[in-house]
């Protein structure tokens, strides 16, 4: 067993696989949107870990009053970035006054207990305690911030292990002195000390990489249902949404369950354009999709397909009430232009439908040709579609 695991080569092991994964991060932190923040701490992070474990692989060959010092702290900053680079990730405050303080902290124990007071199970239980706060810090990022999936489990798993091996090699130096925690000692908390010392940094950072591409596949498919100019639903989200609502209301008993949709289109908006340039177009756009989705109930969506049209989903919705909601659209959009925003009204068709086997299409349809309706009849108004007549509000 104790072959196997010469500390030597071990540690050699360990610095290769923090260069690979440093590798493979800043790869990641190259190529993934810059929403997800926090990668490239953890590709320095690498960087860091491998110059500190060459620096214990060098023991024997510069003096330990130099070199013992520098690898634990740059240990102990390795695992601090980490740190930062979980924080900036989930987006909470990054702690660099607690990573310098655990480095100092380490700088201090290291020197007194090697050149005051040389006493080898004194810097181990000493370097324990940062080393342990450090990974208990990431621990309670994972499990404040964290998404309950596999990748959330395995990435706190590993940080859970390393903090308890942390924490009771600091124990076992204590009370057992340094027999039972020196690496270059034969002993079996010796070898699992060295086994996970060699695996965890590359580990942990492949299960920071699992966790990011979890947030990144997230950001995507919410990207692709939305509008990227004002933020809303696009299309693509709005059928989903389309969807799930309908299905809510086929299994609704009561005969009165209804949904409505309205479809807003602003007037003149090529005037705009024209006379304001298209940036203050795209402000309008952006202003008008805030506008709409303040009058709205949590559970109403509004989407913009394209152009200076949005379409708004009202669930659970009646005639009656979707009209006041329009009405509501086009007041505040009237007192909205008043202020900096280029004059602008809206014109307005609605559509309901209670039959949940009929679909978009024909609802989207039918708030389309009202919408023309409302165009022909001199924009600035609400109209509806009915079977029977048009209905002019
Ligand atoms: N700024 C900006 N303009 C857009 C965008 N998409 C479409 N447009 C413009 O919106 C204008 C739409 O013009 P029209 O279809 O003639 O409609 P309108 O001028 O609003 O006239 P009516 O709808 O008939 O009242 C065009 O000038 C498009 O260039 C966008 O994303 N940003």
């Amino acid at each position: 067993m104790m072959k196997l695991l010469d500390p030597f080569s071990v540690v050699l092991m360990a610095a290769l696989m923090c260069a690979v994964m440093s590798m493979v991060l800043f790869g990641a932190r190259r190529s993934f949107p810059a929403e997800l923040r926090g990668i490239g701490h953890w590709s320095a992070a690498m960087l860091v870990q491998v110059v500190s474990v060459i620096g214990f692989a060098l023991r024997g060959t510069l003096p330990d009053a130099v070199l013992l010092p520098v690898a634990n702290v740059l240990f102990v900053i390795g695992n601090g970035l980490c740190m930062i680079g979980l924080q900036r990730f989930y987006g909470v405050a990054s702690g660099w006054k607690m990573l310098g303080g655990a480095a100092g902290f380490a700088l201090a124990g290291m020197l007194y207990f090697l050149l005051v007071y040389p006493d080898y199970a004194a810097r181990v239980a000493w370097m324990a305690l940062p080393m342990t706060v450090l990974n208990g810090t990431l621990l309670g990022l994972v499990w404040r911030h964290g998404r309950p999936k596999l990748a959330t489990w395995f990435f706190g798993g590993l940080i859970a292990l390393n903090t308890v091996l942390m924490a009771v090699r600091g124990v076992l130096a204590l009370t057992h002195g340094a027999a039972v925690v020196d690496v270059t000692r034969p002993g079996a908390f010796q070898s699992v000390y060295l086994a996970a010392t060699a695996l965890q940094p590359a580990l942990l950072a492949l299960g920071f990489l699992m966790v990011a591409n979890e947030r990144l596949r997230l950001l995507l498919e919410r990207r692709s249902a939305s509008d990227p100019l004002t933020g809303v639903l696009n299309r693509r989200g709005f059928g989903e949404v389309y969807t799930r609502e309908v299905a809510r209301m086929a299994r609704q008993r009561q005969r009165s369950r209804s949904l409505a949709l309205l479809s807003v289109d602003l007037d003149f908006f090529k005037k705009i354009n024209d006379h304001h340039g298209h940036a203050e177009g795209d402000r309008v756009l952006v202003n008008v999709a805030k506008m709409i989705e303040s009058v709205l109930r949590e559970s109403d969506v509004v989407a913009r397909f394209g152009g200076e049209e949005f379409n708004v989903l009202l669930p659970e919705t009646d005639l009656k009430r979707a009209l006041a909601v329009a009405g509501r659209v086009q007041t505040l959009l009237r007192e909205a232009c008043t202020g900096d925003m280029p004059s602008c009204t809206a014109s307005i068709g609605v559509s309901v439908q209670t039959d949940p086997a009929e679909g978009l299409q024909p609802l989207l349809g039918r708030a389309d040709e009202a919408l023309y309706q409302a165009k022909k009849n001199g924009r600035d108004r609400v109209e509806t579609w009915q079977e029977a007549a048009w209905q002019v509000f």
